[in-house]
């Protein structure tokens, strides 16, 4: 096996990981990619040659294999290995999904990194503790090696004002207490994968919708983010697998005040029980709802696309217009209806469907003509990590 770069990105549901050649000087080459998804659900691992071959394959029933991200870690562990054999292992690649004030750019980690950012884990708790485990585990196993953080918050970084504030007393501006925006590394991906496959659109109003089990929206304008439907924590905007998106704050004074909710309690709902599963009561895997006919499954699908759809309106306000919109991530990539439905109302837009081509899950989708292109973009936050690792490795050679 090749000298390569590991890539580790934990998710909410799930850990992905890839290996990286490096191809050149601004280039990686893909050797394996693989994933453990539906963690604490329907647990699911899988590694793939960069043919798509299937390397190694695992379904657990459910209740069963490895039910949270450190056993699910261990895992793809053991069969990287495996893969590797006697290769050496040049540098890992980490998504992290909040930089804070400090990070607006990928950074090698140290301790005085890794103690920041440590600091940040209330701000993502549903992410960051699963994004620190793995580099604390790559430095156990391979000592010293160079480890390389790449934030989903970088890409927002530069908002204007506007995009950026809260309304309240400007000391908290001051403070960090802003609207950071995250599933930056795929919002980054897509924005470069756009000049290629897309690039009488890439430079100009676009929205991105990264709809996973974690979904945001960003509206890019030349490339760069220009504002993101995701805030201070990855909480706000679309309502998501089970986390609530936009709230009233009052609610949560409400809940706090009145109601005698603990701040945990208020936490643990927010993140954990809210969103598809809090609405529908059934699951926060659009899979299965789409699959129910239950009343309750109808209703949370039909919140899902409404939100989707205000932020869409709102974005392209943001952004002054709309040259594409872009589905990308679990759902946005695979689930024909999603799209559909979203796109279904939004005529008035210049908006106009190939419902062959959306069933296709093809890479446009929409009508010859339309005034607005609709695009499906495969997202690869590794690919984006790899790349950054690899500037990160060439930065090193020179110092
Ligand atoms: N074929 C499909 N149809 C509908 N939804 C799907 C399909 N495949 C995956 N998904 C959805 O994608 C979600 C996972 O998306 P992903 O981007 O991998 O999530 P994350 O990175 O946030 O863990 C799952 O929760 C599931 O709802
Ligand atoms: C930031 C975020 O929500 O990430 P994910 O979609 O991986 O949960
Ligand atoms: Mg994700």
């Amino acid at each position: 096996m090749i000298d390569s770069i590991l890539v580790l990105n934990a998710g909410s549901s799930s850990i992905k990981f890839s290996v990286e050649a490096p191809a050149g000087a601004a280039a990686v080459r893909m050797l394996a990619v693989g994933q453990i998804e539906g963690i604490g659900n329907h647990v699911h691992f899988i590694a793939k040659d960069a043919d798509g071959a299937v390397l190694a394959e695992t379904r657990w029933a459910d209740g069963d294999g490895p039910m949270d991200h450190d056993s699910a870690l261990r895992v793809i562990s053991e069969w990287l290995d495996g893969f590797l054999g006697d290769a050496r292992v040049l540098a890992v690649g980490h998504r992290v999904v909040h930089g804070g004030l400090d990070f607006s750019g990928p950074v090698r980690i140290d301790a005085a990194v890794r103690a920041k950012l440590q600091e940040l884990v209330p701000l993502a708790p549903l992410h960051q503790p699963h994004n620190l485990a793995p580099i604390d585990a790559v430095e156990a196993r391979y000592p010293g090696v160079l480890q390389v953080a790449c934030f989903d918050t970088s890409f927002h970084r530069g908002h204007a004002f506007a995009a950026e504030a809260f309304a309240i007393p400007l000391k908290y501006y001051e403070q960090g207490i802003r609207r950071y925006g995250f599933h930056g590394l795929s919002y980054e991906y897509v924005a470069r994968r756009l000049r290629e496959v897309a690039p009488d659109v890439a430079l100009g109003r676009v929205v991105v919708a990264h709809l996973g089990n974690g979904a945001s929206m960003c509206g890019l304008r030349e490339g760069k983010s220009v504002e993101s439907s995701m805030g201070f924590t990855a909480l706000d905007g679309l309502a998501m697998g089970t986390r609530s998106g936009q709230i009233d704050p009052g609610v949560l004074l409400h809940l706090i005040g009145a109601a005698g909710m603990t701040v945990p309690e208020v936490t643990r709902m927010l993140y954990h029980d809210s969103g598809l599963k809090g609405l529908s009561g059934i699951s926060s895997d659009m899979r299965d709802l789409e699959r129910s006919d239950d009343p309750r499954a109808v209703r949370a699908i039909d919140y899902f696309i409404h939100a989707i759809q205000r932020q869409l309106g709102s974005l392209v306000a943001s952004v002054g217009g709309l040259d594409a919109l872009v589905f990308t991530a679990g759902i946005g990539e695979n689930s024909a209806m999603v799209r559909r439905r979203v796109c279904e109302k939004m005529g008035w837009l210049g908006i106009v469907l190939d419902p062959a081509a959306n069933e296709a899950n093809a890479g446009v989708i929409s009508a010859p003509g339309s005034p607005v292109k609709v695009l499906v973009v495969r997202t690869s936050e590794e690919t984006m990590i790899g790349l950054h690792v690899l500037e990160a490795l060439a930065e090193q050679a020179v110092a």
